[in-house]
């Protein structure tokens, strides 16, 4: 909400109360030069200027801080001034950040652009926000290893053993922390074990909510160093976080008018500043009623001049902990393409444990029998022909089979030697003479590829006169045939899902928008992924359930060569 806005609303509601106000801003320059403070003894910003600051120091006061307010407070606006004073301050490697916003608003996309900012995840889905906690464990777990290896008591012990690691602190900011808390109680347990051992790990917890009754667990609470307390709806509220009633008395046309309190000394107040760029230097200048001259939230022009300041300085930036989510398209690129040309690239793995995102590709000959399930909303039918596509560049000597089951085939020019079956035109004899022909094929010891697609339309269909079936047949040939000689790429909905061929098929693919839960019966239990098309769970023996996520590839241009395996290049 803008400063107007609420004015507005306070207007109408006739609760608007215009104080008296200072309008020259007093201003404080940023930290010269930028980006110079060591951040193992200390992580302070300031958040009000004058000749008594009121700062914040996340390690001396904290480890984690509680920011509450009830709407309109400046929860938000005092989360982005303490963000970028630190990044100011510190540079990437002494400090980064973890951003989540459940606000269902964007308040720290602003922040994006700063080299601290490691991932910053706004407008939270379920399966995005589990992910980034899944991250964090990971990293916990991480330095808990990496400390215990070194002999190291905690991060201090640690950094100043090695002080130029790739180990800055961590400072993970929640907007929102009631609506995490009600719609993810998942991630209750990580929080209280981030919050207990942030300290010796060198996580800081920055959390903001509108009430913290009910938001903060017990866990939590005993850790937090310090709370800043906005205007509370109750009074109730305030003596919960102050101990004094103070912060129900501050006036609704204040946002930043706040008291700070350390573990249970006596709450201070002051009036949080603002950052303001005007045309000399960043400035921050105390905020006063009314819109300020200049840009009241020049967040991006701040970030630019950290971001520019780093890029002049070669400054380091850390290694990811939380690595970017999987984009909702992907393509691979040229040098993607060039790594291994006889494999198909498969779609962008998203390994966050391992803090990596790896191309995902199989190589006909090498690698395995693959199936890929869902339906054509989930992209089943893209990742079809992005295989066909590719197996048609390759050697055309290489004996192709397709049991095409909806016409994928039609618009690719198949190559004339390869053998190509529509289901709805293929006898049982056809089936019988094109499984004869495959089977001389393996029986020469010579590679030959074996696709399927629309496995439903094929898998009960009788082959010539006897009584067994598409997938009885090629049960037998998956179960006597090595990956060296057949190469087989099986493509379904519920059929291939539930299909006996399925044990034979170790790598899979499962797309689940568009499909639905009677189809996701027979699935195994696997992690939750945001539904888009093209968004797949892959399991693999390497990578057995909850699987791992993967942004399949969007189609295949025509003029490159493309190829699929499962192991990869490290991509971040
Ligand atoms: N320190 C400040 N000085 C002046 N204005 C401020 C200050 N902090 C916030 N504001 C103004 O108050 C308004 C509300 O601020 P903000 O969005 O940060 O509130 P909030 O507590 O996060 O609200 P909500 O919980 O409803 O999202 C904004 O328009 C902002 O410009």
């Amino acid at each position: 909400m803008t400063a107007r806005t609420a004015t507005w609303l306070l207007d109408e509601m006739g609760a608007a109360h215009r104080p008296e106000v200072d309008r020259d801003p007093i201003r404080l320059v940023l930290p010269q030069p930028l980006m110079e403070q060591p951040g193992v003894e200390s992580l302070r910003a300031e958040l009000s200027p004058g000749e008594d600051p009121v700062t914040i120091d996340l390690v001396a006061h904290g480890p984690h801080l509680l920011i509450a307010g009830t709407t309109g407070s400046g929860k938000s606006e005092l989360l982005l001034t303490l963000l970028t004073g630190l990044a100011a301050a510190y540079p990437p490697t002494e400090v980064s950040f973890v951003l989540m916003d459940f606000k269902g608003g964007s308040s720290f996309a602003v922040l994006a652009g700063l080299p601290h900012t490691m991932s910053v995840e706004t407008n939270l889905a379920e399966a995005e926000s589990l992910r980034t906690f899944d991250a964090l464990s990971a990293e916990l777990r991480r330095r808990e290893e990496l400390f215990l290896a070194a002999g190291a008591a905690d991060f201090r012990a640690y950094r100043h053993a090695h002080p130029n690691a790739d180990l800055p602190r961590l400072v993970v900011a929640i907007d929102e922390l009631r609506v995490l808390v009600d719609d993810h109680p998942q991630a209750a347990a990580l929080l209280a074990r981030l919050a207990a051992t942030g300290r010796s790990l060198g996580f800081h917890l920055v959390l903001a909510t509108q009430r913290a009754q009910g938001a903060v667990s017990p866990d939590v609470r005993s850790n937090l160093g310090t709370v800043i307390c906005l205007r509370t709806a109750t009074e109730q509220e305030s003596w919960d976080l102050l101990g004094t009633a103070d912060a129900v008395t501050i006036a609704a046309d204040s946002p930043g008018r706040a008291y700070l309190r350390h573990g249970g000394g006596p709450p201070r107040p002051f009036q949080a500043g603002q950052f303001s760029v005007t045309t000399g230097p960043p400035t921050l200048v105390r905020w006063t009623d009314g819109e300020p001259d200049a840009d009241p939230a020049p967040w991006r022009d701040l970030t630019v001049r950290i971001g520019a300041e780093a890029v002049s300085r070669a400054l380091p930036v850390p290694a990811k902990a939380v690595t970017p989510a999987l984009p909702g398209q992907w393509t691979p690129t040229p040098q993607d393409r060039s790594e291994l040309p006889e494999a198909a690239i498969v779609g962008l793995a998203d390994l966050h444990h391992e803090r990596a995102q790896r191309v995902v590709r199989w190589l006909p000959g090498r690698d395995g029998p693959v199936a890929w399930i869902g339906t054509t909303a989930g992209g089943v039918d893209v990742a079809a022909r992005a295989v066909l596509d590719h197996l048609a560049r390759l050697d055309p000597a290489v004996p192709t089979f397709v049991l095409d089951g909806n016409g994928v085939s039609d618009s690719l020019g198949a190559p004339d030697s390869w053998s190509v079956l529509a289901a709805d035109r293929a006898t049982p004899q056809d089936l019988a003479d094109l499984l004869e022909q495959l089977k001389g094929h393996l029986a020469g010891r010579h590679l030959v590829h074996l696709v399927v697609t629309s496995w439903g339309r094929w898998s009960a269909q009788r082959v010539g006169t006897g009584y067994e079936t598409v997938e009885e047949h090629l049960a037998i040939l998956l179960r006597d045939h090595g990956p060296e000689v057949l190469a087989a790429a099986l493509f379904g909905a519920r059929e291939l899902a539930g299909g006996r061929i399925l044990g034979l098929v170790p790598t899979r693919f499962y797309l689940p928008a568009g499909s639905t839960p009677e189809h996701r019966m027979v699935w195994p239990t696997l992690q939750r992924v945001k539904e888009v098309p093209g968004r797949a769970v892959m399991i693999s023996p390497d990578h057995p359930a909850p699987g791992v996520a993967v942004q399949l590839t969007a189609g295949a241009p025509a003029d490159v060569v493309t190829g699929p395996s499962s192991a990869g290049t490290p991509r971040r």
